[in-house]
């Protein structure tokens, strides 16, 4: 995506496709540096897609796959090339859709209208579990309670264990989520921007067990990511492939042996995967519950004061917007 929303042709040059040869070229392609027309556009898109799942081995066949489905750009896309290479490559995957609702009354509603058409569209099973039927609240609900300030820590941290537990009722083996370049560079700058090593080491990784790169929330428009965004944007303008290179540092990125890293085990409340003793959407939840919203926001009060502040924990104070896999 960061492809094609970077290389829009300057005007007047509306040269050929350089490997067509006969269409004009709609984008140049940071990648490669080639002009290149729509359909040549697509058919490298979709072909590069299929030699990362061969070559990372990302999926088996006859496994079940969650496409995480949000109605977006990147999980529309997601969505259709995953139907299409497995009806044209054979993968013998059984693909659904899972969408999580937030509550988000004007936002969500909307996008999930998409996601209706796209269960048609690629003939794709869809499962929709809401925050309302998981946690008892709505994300309009929290934000009445909370006000603006602090409820993306509350919708990061909620949807990806919604879609954790959306997948597990789906009885999937993987679940897919969509992510663009832009959003992984932004990821791997803010966590060295934050010293993050913990989730520096992962956001690039194609396959995490829970942990990944960091999508914003639309709650807040003007968070430490938007900072990031602009930069990136930046040192785009002036050189396009310094997105890729930035991935490529998170990619090329090792932790030296003498560092501490946090242990990972079990929520005691829920079974989710924590490394305090409750998972950062139990204690949430129960500030939620208790009338004390602000419970599990911060680096020092909380639930969990009795266990050591690690990296990952250090991250739950971090600003709005953020949202891990
Ligand atoms: N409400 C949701 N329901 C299901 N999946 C979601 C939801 N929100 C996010 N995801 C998954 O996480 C990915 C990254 O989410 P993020 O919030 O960064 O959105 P995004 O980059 O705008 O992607 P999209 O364009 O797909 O919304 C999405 O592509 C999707 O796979």
């Amino acid at each position: 995506m960061a492809d094609a929303e970077a290389a829009k042709p300057k005007s007047g040059g509306a040269r050929q496709c350089s490997v067509c040869n006969q269409k004009r070229a709609a984008l140049k392609r940071p990648k490669t540096l080639q002009q290149i027309c729509r359909d040549c556009f697509y058919s490298a898109f979709e072909e590069e897609v299929h030699n990362v799942i061969v070559g990372n081995q990302l999926f088996k066949r006859g496994e079940r796959i969650a496409i995480g489905a949000s109605g977006g750009k990147d999980s529309t896309v997601l969505a259709y090339v995953l139907s299409e290479l497995n009806r044209r490559h054979n993968y013998g995957l059984d693909l659904f859709l899972l969408s999580v609702d937030e509550g988000i009354t004007g936002y969500r509603d909307d996008s999930l209208e998409t996601v209706q058409r796209n269960k048609i569209q690629y003939g794709l099973p869809l499962k929709v579990v809401s925050y309302k039927e998981l946690y008892g609240w709505t994300m309009d609900e929290i934000v009445k309670m909370i006000g603006l300030k602090n409820n993306c820590t509350f919708c990061g941290v909620f949807r990806r264990q919604a879609l954790d537990r959306g997948a597990a009722m789906l009885q999937v083996d993987k679940l897919a989520t969509g992510h663009n370049a832009d959003d992984v560079a932004e990821t791997v700058l803010l966590n060295i921007l934050r010293g993050d090593i913990a989730r520096l080491s992962r956001c690039t990784s194609i396959v995490t067990g829970e942990d990944g790169p960091i999508p914003r929330c639309i709650y807040s428009p003007n968070a430490y990511r938007g900072f990031a965004r602009e930069f990136i944007k930046d040192l785009e303008r002036i050189r396009p492939r310094a997105i890729l290179d930035i991935i490529k540092s998170g990619e090329n990125f090792r932790i030296s042996a003498s560092t501490k890293m946090p242990e990972q085990g079990t929520c005691e409340r829920c079974g989710y995967i924590s490394s305090q003793k409750w998972c950062k959407a139990c204690v949430l939840l129960e500030g939620l519950n208790q009338g004390l919203p602000k419970l599990g926001i911060g680096r020092t009060r909380g639930l969990n004061n009795d266990h050591k502040m690690d990296a990952t924990q250090t991250s739950g104070s971090k600003p709005c917007g953020t949202l891990d896999f």
